[in-house]
């Protein structure tokens, strides 16, 4: 079985963790854990949700692709994705677009891009203030150059990213679905 790696991206709140964690609990495909040196959000644990770093710390690891988002440091690490792969041969990570265009430059086939989009931006910033995050935060990041350059799938995912539109979970997951068979089931 070759290794595959999910590569969820799109932007804030459009469920890239909420698809990330369906394919963990029922295709057991483990997350790779990505560094930031953002402040945890209530809930979110150290190695779990991320290596929550200083910048001193961020700058010790070997990273395949790093990205400035919202003024804060992200980085997915080798060492990251070698303890998933460990795991299984297919695995998840969940990027913003900038790091998906790298991943899908890097390791072509053996990615498969998913870009994730709501239709409605308040059905979205509700989704986001309904999760906890302080609505200053919420408004802040929706201002944000990053969130505005990721509203659209970027130019150099188009025909390479599989586009879901989360507006019904049922329907994504449905989508995931197909897209998990078609990848399964294609010999590199
Ligand atoms: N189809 C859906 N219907 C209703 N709520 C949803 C749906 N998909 C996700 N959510 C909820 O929307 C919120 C944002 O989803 P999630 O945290 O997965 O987004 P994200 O893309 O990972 O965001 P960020 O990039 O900001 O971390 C969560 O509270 C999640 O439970
Ligand atoms: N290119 C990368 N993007 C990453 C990485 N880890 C997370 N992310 C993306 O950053 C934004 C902001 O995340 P948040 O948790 O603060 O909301 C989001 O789009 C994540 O998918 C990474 O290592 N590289």
């Amino acid at each position: 079985m070759s290794e595959k790696i999910f590569v969820i991206t799109g932007n804030t709140g459009t469920g890239k963790t909420t698809v990330a964690n369906y394919l963990a609990d029922f295709y057991q495909m483990p997350k790779v854990v990505t560094h930031t040196t953002r402040l945890p959000r209530t809930g979110e644990q150290n190695g779990i949700d991320y290596y929550f770093e200083s910048d001193t710390s961020f700058e010790t690891m070997h990273y395949l692709e790093r990205v400035e988002y919202d003024h804060k440091k992200y980085g997915s690490s080798h060492e990251g994705l070698s303890r998933a792969w460990e795991k299984n041969s297919y695995i998840t990570i969940v990027l913003d677009t900038a790091g998906a265009i790298t991943y899908a430059q890097t390791l072509g086939a053996r990615a498969v891009i998913i870009f994730m989009t709501v239709s409605d931006i308040n059905i979205l910033k509700l989704r986001l203030v309904t999760r906890g995050d302080y609505e200053g935060n919420v408004a802040k990041r929706l201002e944000s150059d990053e969130y505005q350059r990721d509203r659209e799938l970027p130019a150099a995912l188009a025909g390479v990213a599989h586009v879901v539109v989360n507006d019904d979970w049922a329907e994504t997951k449905h989508t995931i679905d197909q897209i998990v068979q078609t990848a399964v089931n294609q010999t590199d």
